[in-house]
Protein backbone atom coordinates (compact mmCIF):
# COMPACT_ATOMS: atom_id res chain seq x y z
CA UNK A 1 0.00 0.00 0.00
CA UNK A 2 1.23 3.01 -1.32
CA UNK A 3 1.69 5.50 2.25
CA UNK A 4 0.63 9.48 1.09
CA UNK A 5 4.34 11.42 2.27
CA UNK A 6 3.37 14.89 3.59
CA UNK A 7 4.77 17.40 1.06
CA UNK A 8 7.14 19.33 2.79
CA UNK A 9 9.20 21.86 1.44
CA UNK A 10 12.61 22.28 2.46
CA UNK A 11 14.55 25.43 3.78
CA UNK A 12 18.01 25.52 3.48
CA UNK A 13 17.82 29.01 4.75
CA UNK A 14 16.20 27.87 7.66
CA UNK A 15 19.04 25.27 8.01
CA UNK A 16 21.53 28.14 8.55
CA UNK A 17 22.82 29.18 12.48
CA UNK A 18 20.39 31.76 13.53
CA UNK A 19 23.06 35.01 12.95
CA UNK A 20 23.40 34.16 9.55
CA UNK A 21 19.90 34.03 8.53
CA UNK A 22 19.43 36.99 9.94
CA UNK A 23 22.41 38.61 7.88
CA UNK A 24 21.26 37.00 4.85
CA UNK A 25 17.46 38.10 5.42
CA UNK A 26 19.09 41.53 6.20
CA UNK A 27 21.51 42.04 2.88
CA UNK A 28 19.11 40.43 0.85
CA UNK A 29 16.79 43.48 1.71
CA UNK A 30 19.44 45.81 1.68
CA UNK A 31 19.81 44.98 -1.84
CA UNK A 32 23.09 43.27 -1.69
CA UNK A 33 24.84 41.93 -4.62
CA UNK A 34 24.09 38.12 -4.68
CA UNK A 35 27.28 37.01 -5.62
CA UNK A 36 29.04 39.42 -3.47
CA UNK A 37 26.87 37.51 -0.15
CA UNK A 38 27.96 34.32 -1.17
CA UNK A 39 31.76 35.24 -1.59
CA UNK A 40 31.44 36.53 2.08
CA UNK A 41 29.74 33.26 2.95
CA UNK A 42 32.18 30.84 1.54
CA UNK A 43 35.16 33.22 2.45
CA UNK A 44 34.78 32.82 6.69
CA UNK A 45 34.53 29.23 6.14
CA UNK A 46 31.53 28.33 7.48
CA UNK A 47 29.18 27.03 4.03
CA UNK A 48 30.10 25.54 1.09
CA UNK A 49 29.78 27.83 -2.14
CA UNK A 50 26.24 25.21 -3.31
CA UNK A 51 24.95 25.69 0.44
CA UNK A 52 25.17 29.44 0.48
CA UNK A 53 24.20 29.58 -3.11
CA UNK A 54 21.06 27.87 -2.30
CA UNK A 55 20.63 29.76 0.87
CA UNK A 56 20.87 33.63 -1.10
CA UNK A 57 18.43 32.15 -3.67
CA UNK A 58 16.18 31.24 -1.67
CA UNK A 59 16.34 34.41 0.53
CA UNK A 60 15.66 36.90 -2.62
CA UNK A 61 13.47 34.44 -3.97
CA UNK A 62 15.66 33.58 -7.03
CA UNK A 63 16.08 30.29 -8.87
CA UNK A 64 19.43 28.91 -7.08
CA UNK A 65 20.98 28.94 -11.09
CA UNK A 66 20.54 32.53 -10.91
CA UNK A 67 22.64 33.53 -8.32
CA UNK A 68 26.16 33.04 -9.55
CA UNK A 69 29.01 32.26 -8.03
CA UNK A 70 31.55 34.68 -7.82
CA UNK A 71 35.45 33.09 -8.98
CA UNK A 72 36.79 33.86 -5.53
CA UNK A 73 40.28 35.50 -5.62
CA UNK A 74 42.62 35.13 -2.66
CA UNK A 75 41.77 37.79 0.21
CA UNK A 76 43.26 38.43 3.03
CA UNK A 77 42.45 36.61 5.79
CA UNK A 78 41.99 37.33 9.75
CA UNK A 79 41.15 34.08 12.36
CA UNK A 80 37.90 33.82 13.24
CA UNK A 81 38.37 32.22 16.29
CA UNK A 82 40.22 33.43 18.79
CA UNK A 83 40.01 37.30 20.80
CA UNK A 84 44.41 37.32 20.74
CA UNK A 85 46.51 36.85 17.11
CA UNK A 86 50.21 35.84 17.00
CA UNK A 87 51.14 38.37 14.81
CA UNK A 88 54.57 37.30 13.90
CA UNK A 89 56.74 38.63 17.01
CA UNK A 90 53.43 40.08 18.56
CA UNK A 91 50.25 39.31 20.57
CA UNK A 92 47.65 41.34 18.62
CA UNK A 93 43.99 41.50 20.54
CA UNK A 94 41.10 41.22 18.41
CA UNK A 95 38.55 43.79 20.14
CA UNK A 96 35.97 44.37 17.33
CA UNK A 97 34.79 42.22 14.38
CA UNK A 98 32.07 43.82 11.70
CA UNK A 99 30.95 41.30 8.94
CA UNK A 100 29.97 43.06 5.69
CA UNK A 101 31.87 45.33 5.37
CA UNK A 102 34.62 43.31 6.91
CA UNK A 103 36.35 45.52 9.64
CA UNK A 104 38.39 44.39 12.70
CA UNK A 105 39.73 46.42 15.11
CA UNK A 106 43.02 45.51 16.85
CA UNK A 107 44.58 46.42 20.34
CA UNK A 108 48.33 46.27 21.57
CA UNK A 109 49.75 46.33 16.74
CA UNK A 110 52.67 48.46 18.13
CA UNK A 111 53.84 49.25 21.60
CA UNK A 112 54.13 52.93 22.91
CA UNK A 113 57.94 52.63 22.02
CA UNK A 114 57.36 51.50 18.04
CA UNK A 115 54.40 54.33 17.71
CA UNK A 116 56.96 57.47 18.99
CA UNK A 117 59.72 56.10 16.89
CA UNK A 118 58.04 55.98 13.95
CA UNK A 119 56.79 59.23 14.32
CA UNK A 120 60.42 60.49 15.54
CA UNK A 121 61.35 58.93 12.24
CA UNK A 122 59.19 60.93 9.57
CA UNK A 123 58.80 64.15 11.61
CA UNK A 124 61.47 65.88 9.37
CA UNK A 125 59.93 64.35 6.13
CA UNK A 126 56.01 65.44 6.41
CA UNK A 127 54.67 67.20 3.78
CA UNK A 128 50.91 68.39 2.64
CA UNK A 129 49.26 65.38 1.86
CA UNK A 130 47.30 64.83 -1.69
CA UNK A 131 44.30 62.93 -3.32
CA UNK A 132 44.85 61.05 -6.68
CA UNK A 133 43.76 62.91 -9.66
CA UNK A 134 40.73 62.27 -11.72
CA UNK A 135 42.42 62.90 -14.90
CA UNK A 136 45.99 61.80 -14.62
CA UNK A 137 46.08 59.86 -11.37
CA UNK A 138 48.55 61.87 -10.41
CA UNK A 139 49.07 62.95 -6.45
CA UNK A 140 46.63 66.89 -6.17
CA UNK A 141 46.63 68.84 -3.54
CA UNK A 142 42.77 69.36 -2.33
CA UNK A 143 40.73 71.18 0.70
CA UNK A 144 39.21 67.15 1.14
CA UNK A 145 42.49 66.03 2.88
CA UNK A 146 44.56 68.76 4.76
CA UNK A 147 46.96 66.15 6.59
CA UNK A 148 51.06 66.30 6.46
CA UNK A 149 52.33 62.88 5.46
CA UNK A 150 55.35 61.32 5.03
CA UNK A 151 55.76 57.84 1.94
CA UNK A 152 58.36 55.31 3.36
CA UNK A 153 59.71 52.70 1.47
CA UNK A 154 58.70 48.89 2.09
CA UNK A 155 61.27 47.72 4.45
CA UNK A 156 63.39 51.22 4.48
CA UNK A 157 64.66 50.53 8.38
CA UNK A 158 64.72 47.49 10.76
CA UNK A 159 61.11 49.22 12.62
CA UNK A 160 59.75 49.45 9.21
CA UNK A 161 60.50 45.99 8.56
CA UNK A 162 59.78 44.65 11.83
CA UNK A 163 56.10 46.80 11.82
CA UNK A 164 55.19 45.37 8.00
CA UNK A 165 56.48 41.94 8.75
CA UNK A 166 53.54 41.31 11.88
CA UNK A 167 50.86 43.17 9.82
CA UNK A 168 51.47 40.66 7.03
CA UNK A 169 51.09 37.84 9.56
CA UNK A 170 48.05 39.12 11.30
CA UNK A 171 46.10 39.12 8.13
CA UNK A 172 47.81 36.62 5.90
CA UNK A 173 48.82 38.77 3.00
CA UNK A 174 52.13 38.80 1.66
CA UNK A 175 54.67 41.87 2.27
CA UNK A 176 55.35 42.40 -1.24
CA UNK A 177 51.53 42.81 -1.90
CA UNK A 178 51.76 46.69 0.36
CA UNK A 179 52.48 49.70 -0.40
CA UNK A 180 55.03 51.28 1.67
CA UNK A 181 53.36 52.79 5.38
CA UNK A 182 52.40 56.17 4.93
CA UNK A 183 52.50 57.85 7.71
CA UNK A 184 50.12 61.16 8.38
CA UNK A 185 49.87 64.01 11.12
CA UNK A 186 47.14 65.50 11.91
CA UNK A 187 46.83 68.77 13.72
CA UNK A 188 44.01 71.12 14.84
CA UNK A 189 40.94 71.03 12.03
CA UNK A 190 43.02 68.47 9.69
CA UNK A 191 41.12 66.42 8.55
CA UNK A 192 40.56 63.80 5.25
CA UNK A 193 36.92 63.84 4.20
CA UNK A 194 35.52 60.84 3.13
CA UNK A 195 36.28 59.08 0.45
CA UNK A 196 37.23 55.41 -0.62
CA UNK A 197 40.47 53.77 -0.85
CA UNK A 198 39.90 51.77 -3.54
CA UNK A 199 40.94 52.80 -7.10
CA UNK A 200 37.61 53.32 -9.46
CA UNK A 201 38.54 51.39 -12.61
CA UNK A 202 35.59 53.45 -14.25
CA UNK A 203 37.93 56.83 -13.63
CA UNK A 204 41.00 57.43 -15.73
CA UNK A 205 43.53 58.85 -12.62
CA UNK A 206 42.66 55.97 -10.82
CA UNK A 207 42.73 53.02 -13.02
CA UNK A 208 46.28 53.84 -13.77
CA UNK A 209 47.05 52.89 -10.23
CA UNK A 210 45.79 49.56 -10.79
CA UNK A 211 48.47 49.01 -13.23
CA UNK A 212 50.57 48.27 -10.17
CA UNK A 213 49.65 45.70 -8.02
CA UNK A 214 45.81 45.64 -8.90
CA UNK A 215 43.47 46.95 -6.36
CA UNK A 216 43.59 48.24 -3.11
CA UNK A 217 42.11 45.07 -0.94
CA UNK A 218 41.89 46.48 2.11
CA UNK A 219 43.35 48.82 4.25
CA UNK A 220 45.00 48.70 8.00
CA UNK A 221 45.03 52.50 9.65
CA UNK A 222 47.78 51.97 12.86
CA UNK A 223 47.33 54.78 15.35
CA UNK A 224 50.59 55.83 16.72
CA UNK A 225 48.98 58.43 18.98
CA UNK A 226 46.23 59.25 21.29
CA UNK A 227 43.45 62.25 20.27
CA UNK A 228 42.77 64.62 22.91
CA UNK A 229 39.39 65.36 21.11
CA UNK A 230 38.52 64.59 17.48
CA UNK A 231 39.93 62.83 14.57
CA UNK A 232 38.02 59.58 14.76
CA UNK A 233 37.90 57.40 11.60
CA UNK A 234 34.55 57.36 10.65
CA UNK A 235 32.77 54.85 8.41
CA UNK A 236 29.41 57.16 7.44
CA UNK A 237 27.08 54.92 5.64
CA UNK A 238 27.59 52.41 8.49
CA UNK A 239 27.22 54.75 11.51
CA UNK A 240 30.69 53.50 12.51
CA UNK A 241 33.19 55.86 13.96
CA UNK A 242 36.69 53.97 15.50
CA UNK A 243 38.41 56.53 18.14
CA UNK A 244 41.97 56.63 17.90
CA UNK A 245 44.11 54.97 20.36
CA UNK A 246 47.82 54.90 20.31
CA UNK A 247 48.97 51.13 19.31
CA UNK A 248 45.39 50.43 17.65
CA UNK A 249 44.41 49.87 14.43
CA UNK A 250 41.63 49.27 12.43
CA UNK A 251 41.31 46.94 9.21
CA UNK A 252 39.13 47.05 6.64
CA UNK A 253 38.50 45.02 3.50
CA UNK A 254 37.68 47.02 0.12
CA UNK A 255 36.53 44.37 -1.64
CA UNK A 256 34.58 41.27 -0.98
CA UNK A 257 36.92 37.55 -1.93
CA UNK A 258 34.76 38.42 -5.52
CA UNK A 259 37.01 41.09 -6.29
CA UNK A 260 34.08 43.61 -6.15
CA UNK A 261 34.59 47.01 -4.68
CA UNK A 262 32.21 47.98 -1.36
CA UNK A 263 30.72 51.18 -1.43
CA UNK A 264 29.82 50.59 2.32
CA UNK A 265 33.97 51.56 3.42
CA UNK A 266 33.42 54.83 2.50
CA UNK A 267 35.45 56.58 5.20
CA UNK A 268 36.81 59.78 6.86
CA UNK A 269 39.42 60.78 9.15
CA UNK A 270 37.68 63.45 11.23
CA UNK A 271 38.93 66.76 11.96
CA UNK A 272 40.98 67.19 15.03
CA UNK A 273 39.90 69.05 17.78
CA UNK A 274 42.88 68.91 20.29
CA UNK A 275 46.08 67.18 19.93
CA UNK A 276 47.44 65.44 17.05
CA UNK A 277 46.76 62.46 15.45
CA UNK A 278 49.06 60.47 14.03
CA UNK A 279 48.73 57.18 11.79
CA UNK A 280 50.48 55.08 9.84
CA UNK A 281 48.11 53.44 6.80
CA UNK A 282 49.35 50.36 5.28
CA UNK A 283 47.16 49.64 1.66
CA UNK A 284 47.20 46.16 0.49
CA UNK A 285 47.31 45.33 -2.87
CA UNK A 286 45.32 42.50 -4.54
CA UNK A 287 49.20 41.40 -6.07
CA UNK A 288 53.21 42.37 -6.11
CA UNK A 289 53.18 45.82 -5.67
CA UNK A 290 56.91 46.37 -6.86
O1 LIG B 1 43.13 59.37 9.36
C1 LIG B 1 42.23 58.53 9.29
O2 LIG B 1 41.59 58.21 10.28
C2 LIG B 1 41.91 57.92 7.97
C3 LIG B 1 43.08 57.83 7.04
C4 LIG B 1 42.69 57.31 5.71
O3 LIG B 1 41.55 57.16 5.40
C5 LIG B 1 43.71 56.94 4.73
O4 LIG B 1 44.90 57.14 5.00
O5 LIG B 1 43.34 56.44 3.65
FE1 LIG C 1 41.35 56.15 3.48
Amino acid sequence: MMMNTPHTTLSVLASLPPDWQTWVKENVARGCEPGGMVAIMVRDGHFSSQLAQLAVAEASGQQPGAVAMPAMRPHPRIEMNSNVIQAADRPVNVLLRMRAPEIILFGNVLSDEECDALIAYTQQRLERSGVVGDGDGATQIHTHRTSRGAMLQRGETELVSRIENRLAALVHWPVENGEGLQVLSYEKSNEYRPHFDWFDPNVAGPRKHLERGGQRVATIITYLSDVEEGGGTSFPKIGLQVQPKKGCAVYFANTNAAGEVDHNTLHAGEPVERGIKYVATKWLRESEYK
